[in-house]
């Protein structure tokens, strides 16, 4: 079938009263920059729907790039023809003929924006229906209740379009609509999770991620961003900050003692995220944190952490068990790469028992050996920020500079 557009129906967003159309141009934009490789395709966001002009585009790929936009909830493939019974019965037959090869039950549900076409809605069901019973007289049976195929019929000022099947968008809402967020990533399963959960939700997300050479290596940063390029498909680019944490590293491990070595290093850690957020206009700080499933993610030892900021610290998968985020990991390609077994910064200076239930006094007394401003600014002044696009390689890259080492 030769179909010339894709009608995407709007999921959340159509709720949204007086934010609507922020939320439809946004949308607009991010399904212009998911398509921007198909110099052809013109995208046009109206009001109840958005439409995908293909001129000639292939569809399929079209379609693949869809399915990751957030704020869509479903799409059909359609095509447009002039604005007579006659040509509509024509292209319906051709779509039919290819779908029939046994006997199936069908409806015709026609919508009608141009009221001045000569058939109203009851007219076009019944005549197209009919037609089509009569071109395929074993192999079609009307079913207006629960058909097994719905050929939809809309007649609109600039043509009349068809389409019969219905594609399950990503939902959520567009990348973007809530905002900046500053995303804690490290190498592991459940911060990719939280930033998909989070990007799902409208957050135009960045990267921060930590990094201590030379007691992490290069691969264990590829890593972390090359999951960046996976989730980068959800919004077509993300900003990538690593930020060196060697020194920081160094310094707890000297001046803290070891029951708080984690604790203290997670309180920098998430300053360090703050500053960047302020300084990067973000709204929040979003981190990979479940409860109960390491030390680090007791509510205590959240309290004793999240105590070196009053900005929003939010969790999208604090409530999920590691199973579920693990199928989410799967879904959304990212559980392969994270169980790849590069070190993470925090895994080298991990102390054997860290407490599981700080005190927040404690902590804030074992800080007052460091110059944490000093050692801050230090790791700001050292940031590199790369911008992840997907289908960047990040792993392979460096294989090849291993490669030449050896
Ligand atoms: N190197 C890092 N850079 C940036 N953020 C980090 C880093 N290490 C940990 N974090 C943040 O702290 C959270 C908790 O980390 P932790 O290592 O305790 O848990 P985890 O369950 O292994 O999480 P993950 O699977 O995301 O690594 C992570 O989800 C992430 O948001």
């Amino acid at each position: 079938m030769q179909y010339t557009e894709i009608m995407v129906r709007y999921g959340e967003l159509s709720t949204k009263g007086h934010n609507k159309k922020t939320f439809i141009d946004r949308l607009g934009a991010n399904v212009r920059k998911a398509l921007h490789s198909f110099v052809q395709v013109k995208v046009h966001a109206q009001r109840d729907r958005l439409h995908v002009e293909l001129n000639g585009a292939d569809y399929d790929s079209v379609m693949e790039r869809l399915k990751l936009v957030f704020g869509i909830q479903n799409f059909s493939p359609s095509i447009k023809v002039e604005k007579s019974f006659e040509a509509t019965a024509q292209a319906a037959t051709q779509m039919i003929k290819e779908q029939v090869d046994k006997p199936i039950t069908f409806k015709v549900e026609t919508r009608r924006s141009d009221h001045h076409f000569a058939m109203d809605t009851f007219e076009m069901n019944n005549k197209l229906g009919g037609y089509l019973l009569d071109k395929f007289p074993n192999k079609l049976k009307v079913d207006v209740h629960h058909p097994d195929l719905t050929l939809r019929v809309e007649i609109r000022l600039n043509g009349i379009f068809l389409s019969s099947e219905t594609i399950k968008g990503a939902g959520g809402l567009p990348v973007g609509t809530a905002g900046k967020g500053m995303m804690m990533m490290s190498g592991g399963i459940d911060s990719p999770v939280a930033a998909y959960l989070g990007m799902k939700r409208g957050v135009s997300m960045e990267m921060v991620h930590f990094f201590s050479p030379p007691y992490t290596s290069p691969q264990a940063l590829a890593k972390a961003k090359q999951l960046t390029e996976r989730l980068a498909k959800y919004s077509g680019s993300i900003k990538f900050i690593q930020v060196p944490f060697a020194e920081i590293q160094e310094t707890v491990k000297e001046k803290v003692p070891e029951g708080y070595l984690m604790t203290i290093q997670r309180r920098m850690m998430l300053r360090l995220a703050a500053a960047l957020m302020i300084k990067r206009h973000g709204l929040a700080i979003f981190n990979g944190e479940s409860l109960g499933q390491v030390a680090s993610q007791t509510m205590e030892s959240m309290l004793a952490i999240n105590d070196v900021t009053s900005y929003p610290v939010l969790r999208p998968v604090l409530s999920f068990d590691k199973t579920e985020i693990i199928k989410i990991a799967q879904d959304i390609d990212t559980y392969e790469l994270s169980i790849l077994p590069y070190e993470d910064c925090c895994t080298v200076f991990t102390p054997p028992s860290p407490k599981t239930r700080p005190n927040v006094d404690r902590a804030r007394e074992y800080e007052k050996r460091l110059d944490v401003e000093g050692l801050m600014q230090r790791a700001l002044d050292g940031i590199e920020i790369t911008e992840v696009h997907p289908g960047d390689d990040y792993l392979n890259q460096n294989e090849d500079v291993f490669a030449e080492l050896l």
